[in-house]
């Protein structure tokens, strides 16, 4: 059975004077997803994410969201979105902001349901101005997900989060996945992409480097990362190597063969303590994508 895309960007581009943020990009987004939108600072996430809400026009290209133009009000409706920063009013109360933004949605989320799935039930009467940093956070995001929107953007939701409220967030998400919902989300922190993304897509100097599942990604990295305690020097000239970094007598090394390399701890009697070794991590394969297109560009 085909699936109608809910996201369609054909060939989409953005500058601003000389600098072209967003390069030819195609992407295709089914209902439901979940999908993790990669790349190092300047790589022209942020601008990508506001042509696909219809805050900005693409330069060239298009863009469609559940067949229609996202820079439509018709369209809009179907998309909540919570940008890297938002203002909310001081003076106004954390339920009051909940059903003024509800009031322009035809099927919003009851109130309380929200306030219970976000943490905020007990700062329901609470002004704004007198949140937290990471409660405004956490708000901003249930304000995204007030009117049942088909398509969520969420441009690094979790910075500034502590890791409990991280978690609930994460749950939230979840949560709103699980009744149907459609999420991109950006994030720097690459564990709570492998965590919640089965998809992700990387993007660098605006043009789309891999388009994959997690899984995928990671595998393309063929290395696993084993960690120790030692002061041994040896450790510098160990077989297979790829990479070693020290931070007191924690090393953590990647490794192309995690078992000849154990087999020659031993072998040389090398003095070491509390020794793991697990798979490659998404931030792992990030970090060698986005090294090797660097190494390109250059
Ligand atoms: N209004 C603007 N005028 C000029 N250049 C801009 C504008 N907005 C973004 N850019 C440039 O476009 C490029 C992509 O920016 P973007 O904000 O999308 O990056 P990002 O991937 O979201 O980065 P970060 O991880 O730092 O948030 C950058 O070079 C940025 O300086």
């Amino acid at each position: 059975m085909t699936v109608t895309p809910l996201v369609v960007a054909e060939d989409v581009s953005r500058s601003f004077g000389d600098v072209l943020a967003v390069d030819h990009v195609s992407v295709t987004i089914r209902p439901g997803e979940l999908v993790g939108l990669l790349g190092p600072n300047g790589a022209g996430k942020s601008v990508l994410i506001s042509l696909l809400t219809g805050l900005r026009k693409p330069s060239s290209g298009t863009v469609r969201i559940a067949g229609g133009d996202p820079r439509q009000p018709a369209t809009r409706v179907a998309i909540g979105a919570t940008p890297q920063e938002t203002g909310l009013p001081a003076t106004i109360k954390v339920k009051e902001v909940i059903e003024f933004v509800s009031r322009h949605y035809p099927d919003p989320l009851p109130a309380e349901k929200l306030l219970d799935r976000f943490g905020l039930t007990d700062l329901a009467g609470r002004q704004c101005g007198a949140l937290s940093g990471g409660q405004q956070r956490r708000l901003a995001v249930a304000l995204a997900m007030v009117g049942r929107p088909a398509l969520v953007l969420l441009d690094e939701p979790t910075t500034g989060l502590d890791i409990e409220a991280r978690h609930s967030l994460w749950n939230a998400i979840e949560d709103y996945q699980a009744d149907g919902g459609t999420v991109v989300i950006t994030s720097h922190y690459l564990e709570e992409i492998q965590r919640l993304a089965r998809r992700v897509i990387v993007i660098d100097h605006g043009r789309v480097l891999v388009d994959d599942t997690t899984q995928s990604v990671i595998d393309r990295v063929d290395v696993d990362r084993v960690s120790l305690h030692s002061t041994d020097t040896r450790l510098d000239d160990l077989p297979g190597v790829v990479s070693l970094e020290r931070d007191g007598d924690q090393v953590t090394l990647l490794t192309r063969d995690a078992d000849a390399l154990v087999h020659r701890l031993c072998a040389d009697d090398v003095d070491f303590s509390r020794l793991r070794v697990a798979g490659a991590s998404l931030e792992d394969a990030f970090a060698q994508l986005t090294r090797s297109d660097a190494r390109r560009t250059a």
